[in-house]
């Protein structure tokens, strides 16, 4: 089986580096700075809209302004790694997954480099023969082209998706790949208002999912 995870809110909780990484643009900007509860509720459809919500959460409509800001928060991106922790039992079930001969990808709407990054940081990124960003030059999530995309560059065949929140959900379904919710993440709405085939709070129960599929 392929199984493909979503990164932000599902593998990893790095909602705290984003959130250090938006206010330090903020600052820079000279515009005040969001707690991180708004932050994250801010995180899932990439780098352009989490500037696009702060600026609007400031009461800004300003492309220009909003182009510089993404810019600086990607230059920034690499580096914000030191927050962040895997969800626990993330590793061991990575193990797992892989000692049952399942090969894993990742499918996120955060850039490449940092998300190769930060796994990198915390020793995850040996586990995905693939990582594709919000940055490859398709669509984003929640369009299914990015994990459709990930299943060929895979060779095809039986795959499910693994993520936390409306965007992955609408993109599970827009891919018709099955999707298996993290409820610890980043959703908004509740999990039972979301297409899923099922619905798991501790990583040490995803490979018993994964195996029934
Ligand atoms: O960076 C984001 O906004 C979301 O990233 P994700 O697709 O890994 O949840
Ligand atoms: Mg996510």
């Amino acid at each position: 089986m392929i199984v493909v995870f979503d990164l932000d809110g599902t593998l990893i909780d790095s909602a705290p580096d984003i959130h250090a990484t938006a206010n330090a643009v903020l600052t820079a900007e000279g515009l005040g700075r969001f707690d991180l509860a708004r932050v994250r509720s801010f995180i899932g459809h990439g780098v352009p809209h989490l500037v696009d919500s702060m600026l609007a959460a400031h009461g800004i409509s300003d492309p220009v302004r909003a182009e510089r800001m993404t810019a600086h928060v990607i230059s920034r991106y690499e580096d914000a790694v030191l927050l962040t922790r895997p969800y626990p039992n993330v590793t061991a079930t990575l193990d797992i997954l892989r000692e049952a001969g399942h090969r894993l990808a990742v499918c996120t709407n955060k850039p490449a480099a940092p998300a190769r990054a930060v796994l990198r940081h915390l020793a995850l990124d040996e586990y995905f023969e693939l990582v594709l960003g919000g940055d490859s030059g398709l669509p984003r999530k929640p369009d299914p082209a990015p994990l459709i995309e990930v299943v060929r560059q895979m060779g095809g065949g039986p795959a499910v998706y693994v993520g936390d929140s409306e965007v992955d959900a609408e993109t599970a379904e827009a891919a018709g790949l099955p999707l298996l919710l993290f409820t610890e993440g980043y959703r908004k709405a509740s999990a039972d208002s979301l297409p899923h085939d099922a619905l798991f709070s501790d990583f040490a129960d995803l490979p018993a999912l994964i195996a029934a599929r």
